[in-house]
């Protein structure tokens, strides 16, 4: 056989989803700096090179701690990118020639999901900036980031259908089900209304009622409620068959 076979680095990249204040789906994004590229063109995926003794998993995690400085996130590996020309882009070339050497054109990523409350504080030990950035507004990425996103779009769509509990991983501690509702519209493509919404979610045990209500609010004051994950897990239902 006269083939070539691949010599390669591996990475992994991380999108991160957060549900910010007005609905909506939020990824969070990092600077890279490279001279004579304007500061709102350096954004990125959060991402790393694999060393040679750690596995890829553990990467992920390394990763998302630099990244945040949580200890314990959700994480999902989705998909391996493996396009050719997916680092042959010049200023990527560039990029990985200063933070790691010279002549990287070729890298395997590895994508994961993750999951963040948006309220979270963020203390990155890597990176000076770590900004969320809405969904529909991620400007253009180097490497493949943009790809990457999208596809994790799907991913966590499908995650879900199959994991409902992963949702409030994205909510904060106490929740109405108004933002419930509005988190699972835009995460799924079913389509269901609000009452029904209601009506399901009231006949569910792990999601506990609270004495309390919503203060400051121009609406009528909606009750707060809980996840309890130790039910849940005892009485796993799925929203919608
Ligand atoms: O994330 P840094 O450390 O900048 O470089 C690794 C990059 O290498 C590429 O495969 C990835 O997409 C990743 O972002």
């Amino acid at each position: 056989m006269n083939q070539d076979f691949i010599h390669t680095y591996v990475s992994v990249d991380c999108v991160v989803f957060g549900f910010d204040h007005d609905n909506r789906l939020n990824i969070l994004l990092v600077h890279r700096s490279i001279d004579d590229v304007p500061a709102d063109k350096q954004r990125k995926l959060p991402g790393s090179l694999i060393f040679s003794n750690e596995d890829v998993d553990d990467a992920a995690h390394r990763v998302l701690h630099e990244l945040t400085g949580i200890k314990k996130m959700v994480l999902k590996q989705f998909k391996c990118f493996a396009d050719p020309l997916r680092a042959s882009n010049q200023s990527d070339i560039k990029w990985m020639g200063t933070e790691y050497m010279h002549n990287i054109d070729r890298i395997i990523t590895v994508a994961y999901l993750s999951l963040c409350k948006i309220d979270q504080k963020i203390n990155s030990t890597k990176y000076e900036t770590v900004d969320w950035h809405p969904i529909d507004q991620v400007p253009a990425l180097p490497f493949d980031h943009n790809k990457i996103i999208n596809e994790s779009l799907t991913e966590i769509r499908r995650w879900i259908e199959t994991d409902f509990s992963i949702i409030f991983e994205l909510l904060p501690k106490k929740f109405t089900i108004r933002q419930l509702y509005q988190l699972y519209s835009s995460l799924s493509e079913k389509r269901i209304d609000i009452k029904n919404f209601h009506k399901k979610i009231s006949s569910f045990s792990y999601i506990i009622p609270l004495e309390e209500i919503e203060t400051n609010v121009s609406h009528r004051a909606a009750r707060y409620y809980r996840f309890d994950a130790k039910i849940y897990k005892k009485n796993n239902t799925r929203l919608i068959k």
